[in-house]
């Protein structure tokens, strides 16, 4: 878990866009329709919430920035001298205050017109004093412009920057630039940082990981360093110092003795030499770096002199090269080795150390004779090992311990069957036929095959059969009671073929064309059929007349589907009824049956004609009526004349 999360700052508006989500907002979520004829309270709270919902608003956004930014005074020094050095200390407090100043003022404007409000008698003055507000809201946040914009680049800085654990162990490599630090952080780490032949490659500090004993331990690359004052130093190398001052480290101060990088080893001395009080309390290994190009002994007599001189100021002293691995995992063995004792060093020394102390106690006890005291185990344990049963115990209990005993030996395979069937030879049961019983499980000497009846089959065939048997002679029981006397049966038979003449009659008044009575129903004539129903006091008359009407129906139905071919039909027909209507009126006409009583009280066509259409004028109008009631809900377009009749331009509408 990250000590800091910079990453995680919400990125910052400009000036006109924390001005437009602010504004939108406001419109958005206040209402929008007032009218001046509403009661002047009503009219107040609706300009008064639009005041106050920007107002906060502005307040919301400010104090996010003003809380996800981290305060110099809270961080740890490493970071408050990293960000001092990239952004400016005074800058970055300015700017930061000056939001909060920005803030401060829009609550109080939002307050101020909140208070200007409640005297407004009109809606119009309402509405000049929402104006007012929101106007000089937004003047204040336009004030804010450059601070916003100077921390919208610090954010983006800041979440570029590497997660630095100020706490934790970490390796500094540091030194002259193009010494070898990136190549040397790349072969110990797989942080991949780029390396070049050339000085400031490195521009900002780059962090890899790297594993000993168990532990990760932090390896901190930093750009290179001049040998001038610290005041004449830039950004860059103000970096290096930051974290070669603030972490508690092993310094790995890297030097090129072949002079590849273009500065002699006199000067990269006197460098160690500047920069030494800077990190006198931390171990530091000077590294001789470069040894492929130039061994040790191809130096210079007088170099070599200023070599040893600085290595008496170094706690330790390694030679390296990132092309020999032998080498350069020697130097993270002793590096990390040597922080690793100081760290342990510093804990125990000082107040902090001898509380740790305090609490540890070790005892050393004396010998108080010499009598040997083995150890002594249970006696139950011992009689298990020695396999002896207690003597208490019944012989049926030993077997029995003896036979799941066996049983579990025989079920892990590690005897076979036909021994374990030997086992059972020697149990003690009340009958020696229980011994190979298929299911031993003996419950009151008796297993679950005494309680099976052997003649269980046997007595439920027989039950069967007799169930059988009874339902038979009560079939036939049943059958002679049911029998019917001659007269009876012709009756029966009679009201049977009745009901079949019914059903067909009410089929053929569904009109159904399949099921038409013909003149021949099962080898009878019409007439006869009709003869015999009326015998039985059915009124034929009424169900000719129905089953007509029916056919009629369903053949002008037939007829509008295939208008055209059947048309000479139809005018047959028609000229059969008499009626006298036109071809067209009759055809239309076809598909409904004539009203009762329509010819008899309106003999003339243009009557009846009339009347249709009246009739259809009313229904009409009833349809319409019926589309809207007086639940439905009415949304009647409704125009805001606050709006709209304003003045809105120099032209024809500035009567206002
Ligand atoms: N022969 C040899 N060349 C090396 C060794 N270490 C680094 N170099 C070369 O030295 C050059 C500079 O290496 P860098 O790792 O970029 O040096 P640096 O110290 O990080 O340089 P800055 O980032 O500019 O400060 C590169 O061309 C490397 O190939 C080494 O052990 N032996
Ligand atoms: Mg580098």
């Amino acid at each position: 878990m990250p000590l800091y999360t910079f990453k995680k700052i919400t990125p910052v508006p400009t000036s006109n866009e924390l001005q437009d989500i602010v504004l939108s907002g406001t419109n958005k979520h206040t209402p929008t329709v007032v009218h001046k004829q509403y009661a002047i309270h009503r009219i107040r709270a609706f300009y008064m919430r639009k005041v106050k919902y920007c107002s906060q608003s502005y307040h919301d956004k400010l104090a996010l920035i003003l809380e996800e930014f981290p305060l110099l005074d809270d961080l740890h020094p490493f970071y408050g001298d990293l960000l001092n050095v990239l952004y400016d200390r005074d800058h970055y407090k300015l700017a930061l205050a000056q939001l909060s100043i920005a803030k401060k003022l829009v609550d109080s404007i939002g307050t101020e017109y909140c208070k200007y409000l409640k005297y407004a008698d009109s809606l119009y003055r309402c509405k000049q004093l929402k104006r007012a507000a929101l106007g000089r809201m937004t003047s204040v946040i336009k004030q804010q412009s450059a601070s916003l914009a100077y921390l919208e680049q610090v954010r983006q800085h800041l979440g570029r920057l590497p997660s630095i654990d100020p706490v934790s162990k970490s390796l500094i490599l540091a030194g002259f630039p193009n010494v070898g630090k990136s190549s040397l952080m790349n072969v110990i780490t797989n942080a991949n940082v780029d390396t070049q032949p050339y000085p400031f490659t490195t521009k900002s500090l780059f962090i890899g990981h790297t594993d000993f004993n168990y532990t990760q331990w932090q390896v901190i690359d930093t750009p290179g360093i001049l040998d001038h004052p610290l005041e004449e130093r830039n950004v860059i190398e103000m970096q290096s110092i930051t974290a070669l001052a603030h972490l508690p480290s092993c310094v790995l101060y890297l030097m090129d003795v072949s002079g590849s990088c273009g500065y002699t080893i006199q000067q990269q001395a006197q460098l160690f030499k500047t920069m030494r009080p800077l990190f006198s309390q931390k171990p530091v290994v000077l590294v001789l770096n470069k040894i492929d190009i130039c061994p040790m002994n191809q130096l210079e007599e007088e170099e070599r002199k200023i070599i040893e001189e600085i290595k008496g100021m170094s706690t330790l002293c390694c030679e390296c090269s990132c092309y020999k691995p032998e080498l350069y995992g020697e130097l993270k063995t002793k590096a990390c080795g040597l922080l690793k004792e100081t760290v342990t060093q510093d804990r125990f020394s000082g107040k902090k150390g001898e509380l740790l102390l305090n609490k540890l106690r070790v005892t050393m006890p004396k010998k108080r004779d010499d009598i040997a005291r083995p150890a002594v185990a249970a006696p139950v344990i011992k009689e298990m090992e020695t396999d002896e049963i207690e003597p208490e115990m019944t012989q049926c209990q030993k077997e029995l311990i003896k036979y799941q005993h066996d049983f579990e030996a025989y079920e892990r395979g590690e005897i076979p069957w036909s021994e374990y069937m030997k086992e059972r030879e020697k149990y003690i049961l009340d009958n020696d036929e229980w011994r190979y019983d298929v299911i031993p499980e003996i419950v009151d000497g008796m297993n679950i095959a005494d309680y099976v009846d052997p003649d269980i089959e046997k007595k439920l065939e027989e039950l069967e059969k007799e169930e059988q048997e009874q339902l038979l002679t009560a079939t036939m029981e049943f059958d002679d009671s049911m029998k019917l006397s001659e007269e009876d049966q012709k009756l029966y038979e009679e009201i049977v073929e009745a009901q079949g003449v019914l059903k067909a009659v009410s089929k053929a008044k569904k009109g159904n064309e399949n099921n038409r009575i013909e003149n021949m129903t099962r080898g009878r004539s019409r007439n006869e059929l009709q003869e015999h129903l009326e015998d039985l006091g059915i009124d034929t008359e009424t169900a000719h007349q129905t089953s007509k009407l029916a056919k009629s129906k369903s053949r002008s139905r037939t007829k509008s589907v295939k208008r055209g071919r059947d048309i000479p039909f139809m005018e047959e027909e028609e000229t059969n009824d008499k009626r006298g209507r036109s071809n067209s009126r009759k055809r239309s006409r076809s598909n409904s049956l004539i009203r009762k009583g329509e010819e008899h009280s309106m003999p003339r066509q243009e009557m009846r004609d009339k009347a249709e259409r009246l009739r259809r004028k009313a229904i009409d109008a009833l349809h319409r009526q019926s589309r809207t009631g007086e639940s439905d809900r009415k949304h009647d377009i409704e125009r805001p004349k606050w709006l709209l009749a304003g003045k809105r331009t120099a032209g024809t509408h500035d009567w206002r």
